[in-house]
């Protein structure tokens, strides 16, 4: 994968000036608004953002922005001992820029909701290694220790402890919490989720946010300076943007 250019990072930047659900609306929320939805996905089909299973850990870090950088986590397997934790943190360091890195849990339903999977020494390593935030769709554990790395941990919950586990697969396609991620895609979150968009969107999506912010803090102004109910209802209609 091509490493981010300046520009890209700056994008990047840009992102974080905007909350994840904005992200949603300018990606594919609302397809009929051809100019400021660029409707990449179908909305409720599409697979594009995170369902109300993910809880982001550390709701005061704020906006991320980054490459996801995937990997699947399973039950040990003796005919396959090929991968380490050490291929992750390769993966992460390879990443085009800042690193999402997206856990699948692929463990039975009843071990996967005590797998207290990740931890403060593998956060502090991914850190390390580039990454801004870690999603995934199960629990983990030491987030009193992983506060004060400053990344995002968004799980489905904690758990103390954990059993013998392996690293199945990096940079696979995965689907985590209803959104379905493919290495190197632009994930964006905060404490509503995540969603992703492909990379070559970047510039589209960061103009469009521009764009509706513009709209959407006209109209809250305007709706703040009236309290007439028929004059709410016309700028919420949008007679006004
Ligand atoms: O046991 C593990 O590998 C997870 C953990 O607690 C840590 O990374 O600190
Ligand atoms: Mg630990």
């Amino acid at each position: 994968m091509k490493n981010a250019c300046p520009q890209e990072l700056a994008l990047l930047e840009q992102l974080k000036a905007y909350d994840t659900p904005s992200v949603t609306n300018v990606v594919a929320t609302y397809p009929e608004d051809k100019e400021n939805c660029l409707g990449l996905y179908h909305p409720w089909q599409g697979q594009w953002y995170t369902d109300e299973r993910l809880r982001c850990m550390y709701p005061e870090l704020g906006r991320r922005a980054g490459f996801a950088v995937t990997c699947v986590y399973g039950l040990p397997d003796p005919g396959f001992t090929r991968l380490s934790f050490g291929d992750l943190l390769r993966a992460v360091d390879a990443a085009p820029g800042p690193a999402v890195v997206i856990v699948k849990q692929n463990f039975p339903q009843e071990i996967k909701r005590k797998n207290g999977l990740l931890g403060g020494n593998m956060m502090t390593a991914l850190r390390s290694a580039g990454a801004v935030g870690v999603i995934s769709d199960g629990p983990s554990r030491d987030v009193d220790e992983v506060r004060a790395l400053g990344l995002h941990y968004m799980l489905t919950g904690v758990a103390p402890g954990h059993g013998p586990f392996a690293l199945q697969a990096v940079n696979v396609p995965v689907e985590v919490c209803s959104m379905a991620v493919s290495p190197g895609e632009i994930v964006h979150l905060d404490e509503n989720g995540a969603v992703k968009f492909p990379r070559q969107a970047l510039g589209d999506v960061a103009l469009r946010l521009e764009r509706l912010a513009k709209v959407e803090a006209r109209r809250q102004q305007m709706l703040r300076e009236t309290s007439d109910v028929e004059q709410l209802a016309r700028i919420m209609a949008g007679l006004y943007d």
